[in-house]
Formats: structure tokens, sequence, C-alpha cells
């Protein structure tokens, strides 16, 4: 897996490979890794896919527990912190590493990265997965503060194709989810519409 979620200047974009594989058998080379937490707070799932479906459900269902109690939406803070601690105190058990990305009124566009321990990250952006060996450095020269949602949007596409070429973990089509304000856009590039290098 190959997951990236980068901020810019009205929200968030999460991106993700669609390769889900045992081995070198690839069982779903269209996954779907950029999953739904609140209407505005979304998760992308390396590792273990059953171990980050699982606590994606249990994420979901106590975030809605928590918006009808409060009366409003949930922040991206609050999501993160569920995720971390279902990831940490179960950390002997599973085997998933975790990118929290969405928008809220109080922080805007917000991201937290929950790696294998169960440390949750406040982060400008973040990468996961086999394939984010591949976009540290990359990611490290490329990211700038402020950018246009287009130039974001771009980067995540041009960054999560580049590891797909080279990690045998990643591949199939980019997905990316877009988190601002207005709503949340998904967007889908298939293999022929992606950069070479
Ligand atoms: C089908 C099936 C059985 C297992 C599928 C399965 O979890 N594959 C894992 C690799 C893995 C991990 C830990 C134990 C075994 C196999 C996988 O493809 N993970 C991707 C992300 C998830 C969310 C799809 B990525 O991290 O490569």
């Amino acid at each position: 897996t190959t997951i990236m979620a980068l901020q810019y200047d009205g929200g968030v974009i999460l991106g993700a490979d669609s390769r889900t594989s045992t081995g070198a058998y690839v069982a779903n080379r269209a996954s779907d890794k950029i999953t739904c937490l609140t209407d505005y707070v979304y998760l992308c799932r390396s590792g273990s896919a059953a171990d980050s479906q699982i606590i994606s459900d249990y994420v979901r269902y106590f975030l809605n527990q928590h918006t009808i109690q409060l009366g409003r939406p949930a922040t991206v803070k609050t999501a993160a912190t569920l995720v971390r601690e279902l990831s940490y105190q179960n950390k002997s058990f599973l085997e998933a590493g975790l990118i929290v990305g969405g928008w809220d009124k109080y922080d805007g566009g917000s991201i937290y990265a929950i790696p294998l321990g169960g440390t949750a990250l406040k982060l400008p952006f973040a990468t996961g997965g086999s394939g984010s060996s591949y976009l540290y450095g990359f990611l490290d020269q490329a990211w700038k503060e402020g950018m246009s949602k287009e130039e974001a949007e771009a980067l995540v596409v041009k960054a999560v194709s580049l590891a797909m070429a080279r990690d045998s973990g990643s591949g199939g089509v980019v997905r990316t989810v877009v988190i601002n304000e207005q709503g949340v856009t998904r967007n889908f590039y298939a293999g022929d519409k992606l950069p070479l290098w």
C-alpha cells in the first residue's frame, strides 16, 4: 500500500493506491483504502486489511454516537483520538498504519498519522504503507505551505503513482478524496492517466 494526505490552503487531500495483496498474489486491484469516518473526516488504511477495516467500523460507530450526543459534527482531532485509542490499547493484536484527515470549523483542514505503535502525530502532510518508503524525501522536497487545491491534487497523484511504479505492494489506480468546507470530492486516476515519471 501507498497512502498519503496533505494540507492545502482550504482543506486536505487524501490519496491511496488500490492494491490488496497476499504475498505476490493481487487479491484486489481496485480496493478503496480511503474510508469514511464522518461526513467531513476520512481514513487512509494500510497494513492488515481486516484490522484496518474493523478499526474504521468501530470509530465510525463511536463518532456517530458522539455526533448525536454532541448535537454537532465531530472534529478531526476527536476522530484521530478514537483511532489512536483503539490502535494503542490493542497494539499487540493489530497491524494497521492509519492516516486520519478531514475538515472542521475549529481547525480547518487537519491530518493525523497513526503508525503501528498507536502514537498520533498531527502533521501538514503524512505518508504510509509499504510504498511510503519511496515518498518521504520526495515529499520533503515537493510539499509547500499554502498550496492551491489543484497543485495539491497534482502532487498527491504524482507521489502515489511514483511509489506505485516502484513498490510491488502498491498498484492499480490512484484514488483521492478532497475535503474542505464545501464538502467531499472523490477522484479516480486510471493507469493510463498517470505520469510515468
Ligand atoms: C485477501 C486477503 C488476505 C489478507 C489481505 C491483506 O490484509 N493484505 C495486506 C497485506 C498484508 C498485511 C498484513 C498481513 C497480511 C497481508 C494488504 O494488501 N494491505 C494493503 C492495505 C489494506 C488496507 C488493503 B497495503 O498495506 O499493502
